[in-house]
């Protein structure tokens, strides 16, 4: 690299500040569409989702869902002798996932595309300009931000300095401890808890809002304490962690009158962002917000976009994804429809999975809406009876009654989050409730379990 000279900013059309999965998508199709494009990365290029997030967390599960699996052999089909190991999965998310959290391949694969990859800490410092360890940017089209979040670590006396987990130590785990606890009942902790529990570990989870995740629907949250109750997890709910202590071996929390021991404590309370760090002052945007505002094609300010977790839309990859692909159009001058978000899906893969699009009850009636609900539960389905142990589940609908279309719905179940395509279908495109009525459902799969809640709406 030369020496920059003083005053002199380095050139291109868009620059990319962190590169998650929607700004790593996004920075190399707008190379591939011949823009001199610069993706500044701090960190590893991708972002949460691949190195400390969805993929190795996925892989985790799935390897602790076959031991579930195997578990059910009994009640269905002889006998299984069932011995977890955790070395096969902890050498997968290093070898298959991770690259041993190396992101050499990504960084190739951007500058194949015709990118600049600059590593190190970006910060904007004007309109369309950006400062990385002294070396300076500008971009004469485009800003795209995409920085993500980090764990947010709540300020409990005691816990500052022990060696706690968040995410990013649990995926990296080489094997699963013997005591695990779990501050946050969200979905990082349920399906980390959920996957070590199932490799054998001790697992307390201690959540400080009286539902399991709280923002997903109650018969939801109350269906998977079941399971994980079921399962000796614990679950504690409305209980706040006091005082944390570790003596150099294990932890021990104090919540709601009790003490709690374990080898390992895993902080999975929430994500932060850092928009001061960004130097989002320098626009005149309001540094002290979570989130940044945008409009229907992902600008922030003139020339200046921003997409996934920062924005405010679901922490998603797939949001990420969704919205790095409206912001490269639209810098490119194509045409986009425009961002929508009635119909957002998620899927926590617990087991069974928690999947759910667009509204809540509760939040369609914050609206004020018009709403009617209907449940199915997937047990008392033809599938769901055939299915037997493992088989919990539901299908939760929100109708609006006076547009006859559904605001929302919840698949939990074996299948709960592909269950979920149909339904976000539905919600996306506002499909008439008579419409859905007068669909043909295959018999006997997991959705089917829609057609009888369907029927239920008034
Ligand atoms: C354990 C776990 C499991 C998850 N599972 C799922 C799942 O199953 N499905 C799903 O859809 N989502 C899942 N998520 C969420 C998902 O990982 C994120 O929503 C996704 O990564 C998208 O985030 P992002 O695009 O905002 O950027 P991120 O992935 O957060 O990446 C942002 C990047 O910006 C870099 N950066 C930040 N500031 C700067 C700066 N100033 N200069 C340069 N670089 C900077 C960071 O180093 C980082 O690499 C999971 C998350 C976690 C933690
Ligand atoms: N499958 C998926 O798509 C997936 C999986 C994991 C994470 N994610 C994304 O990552 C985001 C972050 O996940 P998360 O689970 O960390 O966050 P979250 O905000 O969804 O859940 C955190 C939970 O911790 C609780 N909490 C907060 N402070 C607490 C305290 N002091 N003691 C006990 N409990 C406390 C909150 O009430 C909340 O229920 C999610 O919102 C989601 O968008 C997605």
């Amino acid at each position: 690299m030369t020496e920059q000279e003083p005053g002199m900013a380095e050139e291109a059309d868009a620059i990319v500040i962190g590169m998650g999965p929607g700004g790593e998508a996004a920075a190399a199709r707008l190379a591939e569409a011949g823009l001199s494009v610069i993706g500044i990365e701090k960190n590893l290029v991708g972002g949460e989702c691949p190195y400390y997030g969805c993929i190795p967390s996925k892989m985790m599960i799935r390897a602790a869902d076959s031991l579930a699996e195997a578990r059910r052999v009994p009640e269905l089909a002889g006998t299984a002798d069932v011995g977890a190991d955790f070395a096969p999965v902890a050498q997968r998310i290093r070898e298959e996932a991770t690259d041993d959290w190396d992101d050499t391949v990504a960084v190739e694969r951007f500058e194949k595309a015709g990118g600049r990859f600059v590593r190190g800490t970006a910060r904007i410092t004007g309109t369309r300009t950006v400062s990385v360890d002294g070396r300076d940017f500008h971009a004469s089209r485009a800003i795209l931000l995409n920085t993500g979040t980090d764990p947010a670590v709540p300020p409990i006396p005691g816990l500052a300095g022990t060696p706690y987990w968040t995410n990013r130590e649990a995926i990296a785990a080489t094997e699963a401890p013997d005591s695990l606890i779990v501050l946050g009942g969200g979905p990082i902790g349920l399906e980390l808890a959920q996957a070590f529990a199932r490799f054998g570990t001790r697992v307390e989870v201690i959540e400080a809002l009286q539902a399991l995740l709280p923002a997903e629907e109650p018969e939801a949250s109350g269906l998977i304490e079941d399971v994980l109750t079921g399962e000796g997890i614990g679950v504690h709910t409305g209980t706040r962690a006091e005082r944390i202590d570790h003596d150099g071996a294990s932890f021990a929390v104090e919540a709601g009158g009790r003490a709690y021991t374990g080898q390992r404590l895993l902080v999975a309370t929430g994500r932060r962002t850092d928009l001061d760090a960004l130097g989002l002052a320098s626009l005149g945007l309001d540094t002290g917000a979570r989130t940044v505002p945008t409009d229907e094609n992902l600008r922030m300010a003139e020339g200046v976009y921003a997409i996934g977790d920062i924005t405010g839309h679901g922490a998603f990859t797939h949001m990420s994804m969704y919205q790095a692909r409206i912001a490269a159009s639209h810098i490119l001058g194509e045409p986009t429809a425009g961002a929508e978000y009635h119909a957002v899906p998620r899927v926590t893969f617990t087991d069974p999975e928690v999947g759910a699009v667009g509204l809540t009850e509760r939040q369609a009636r914050e609206k004020g809406l018009p709403v009617a609900t209907a449940t199915a539960q997937i047990p008392s389905s033809a599938r769901g009876w055939i299915h037997k142990a493992g088989n919990q589940g539901l299908i939760k609908l929100v109708a609006d009654t006076e547009q006859g279309i559904l605001l929302g719905a919840t698949s939990a179940g074996p299948t709960g989050g592909e269950v979920l395509s149909m339904l976000t279908l539905a919600v996306h495109e506002r499909t008439p409730i008579r419409r859905l009525r007068e669909m043909i459902y295959a018999y006997p799969t997991f959705h089917r379990a829609v057609e009888d809640a369907l029927g239920k709406l008034p």
